[in-house]
């Protein structure tokens, strides 16, 4: 088993994505210039690396994510018929395995991709609806690190509550609409933890992931080797690097904060591709994610503040707000409830 430190250094002469880096210490402590930088973040590039080195409690998710980068590598090498056991089933449940190749192709050559996923959900690890919910769910080897499962949720959860806090200050919201309200931890959401798990052999003309945008609230990304890229806010179709800086998360908001804020707050386009020095060599990528999502009963429209601004969202192709209307709509012209809308993205998306 390597650890997350020992992958090789991320590649020089690529060009990155212009992200901001923000301070976890001066947010807690309400610098302003620090906030402000959180929003301007969240409605320019809808992408920032957070640094966490300068917190006791970041200090702890860092410590956490490279534990479940080694779960990861040990849940992963499992046979792939005792993963298939644990498939998640689209439309039915977002949670379990994802074998590689089964998300929706969106590149113009349609590659597939080759990334496979473990989804644990937070209900499952808190709120079990039954004894042997996990049990059925996920493999048994997750039952070592049921606490630090556990843990990693509870902490990812506050500090993405932090920063929606601090958003929603910023953008002056009455109590009665924050964010946090939207996305409570003790009620049933699609929250959950993913590990995800790529290869790459050479000259496979797979992608990691294709390019697509996340539909929750929330994403706090640990990875150690690169691959990610971000559509360039310059210049459409074209995509710039991201590199994984040690001690920092890499955070994007999902459409859910761009329905929410009635495209105020940016949910920007992403994909994972090998690095270039992986065309010809393979190479093994791991990362560790959280996401937030809305409580199921929540409903896809702006908060109060915005609802009556201009339209300007467009989410997601077929999961456009209605004309005249605000959220986020099924095609019957409903504003659907976030359980109806991630059952329906994950449907399209394939994950
Ligand atoms: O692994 C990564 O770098 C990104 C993963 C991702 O975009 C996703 O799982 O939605
Ligand atoms: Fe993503």
């Amino acid at each position: 088993m390597t650890n997350p430190s020992s992958n090789p250094p991320f590649p020089p002469n690529l060009p990155l994505a212009p992200l901001t880096t923000i301070s976890h210490s001066k947010l807690l402590s309400n610098d302003s210039i620090e906030s402000s930088k959180l929003l301007s973040a969240c409605k320019n590039q809808g992408f920032f690396h957070l640094d966490l080195r300068t917190t006791p409690q970041g200090a702890t998710l860092l410590s956490q994510s490279s534990q479940l980068y080694n779960l990861a590598q040990s849940l992963f090498a499992l046979p792939l018929e005792t993963k298939q056991q644990f498939a998640l089933q689209k439309g039915v449940s977002l949670f379990g395995y994802k074998p590689a190749g089964t998300v929706k192709t969106t590149d113009p050559s349609h590659r597939p991709d080759s990334t496979e996923f473990f989804n644990i959900g937070k209900d499952d690890l808190f709120f079990p609806t039954s004894p042997d919910t996990l049990a059925t769910k996920y493999p048994s080897e997750i039952t070592p690190s049921l606490p630090l499962l556990k843990s990693f949720t509870s902490n990812c959860h506050v500090l993405a509550m932090e920063l929606l806090t601090l958003l929603a200050q910023e953008l002056q919201l009455s109590s009665d609409t924050i964010f946090t309200d939207l996305n409570k931890f003790d009620q049933t959401s699609g929250d959950h933890i993913r590990l995800t798990h790529t290869i790459h052999t050479p000259n496979d003309n797979k992608l990691g992931l294709p390019s697509h945008t996340d539909f929750g609230t929330i994403t706090i990304l640990f990875n150690w080797q690169g691959g990610l890229q971000i559509e360039s806010t310059t210049a459409p179709n074209q995509w710039e690097w991201v590199k994984p800086l040690p001690g920092h998360a890499i955070i994007n908001l999902g459409d859910a904060m761009k329905i929410f804020t009635n495209g105020l707050l940016k949910s920007a386009k992403h994909r994972v591709v090998p690095l270039p020095d992986n065309q010809e060599k393979a190479m093994e990528r791991y990362s560790v994610v959280y996401f937030v999502r809305p409580n199921d009963n929540v409903m896809m429209k702006a908060v109060d503040k915005f609802e009556n601004d201009e339209i300007r969202v467009r989410v997601a192709g077929k999961f456009e707000p209605v004309l005249g209307g605000e959220g986020n709509s099924s095609s019957t012209g409903e504003v659907l409830t976030a359980g109806e809308w991630m059952v329906q993205r994950a449907v399209q998306l394939g994950n």
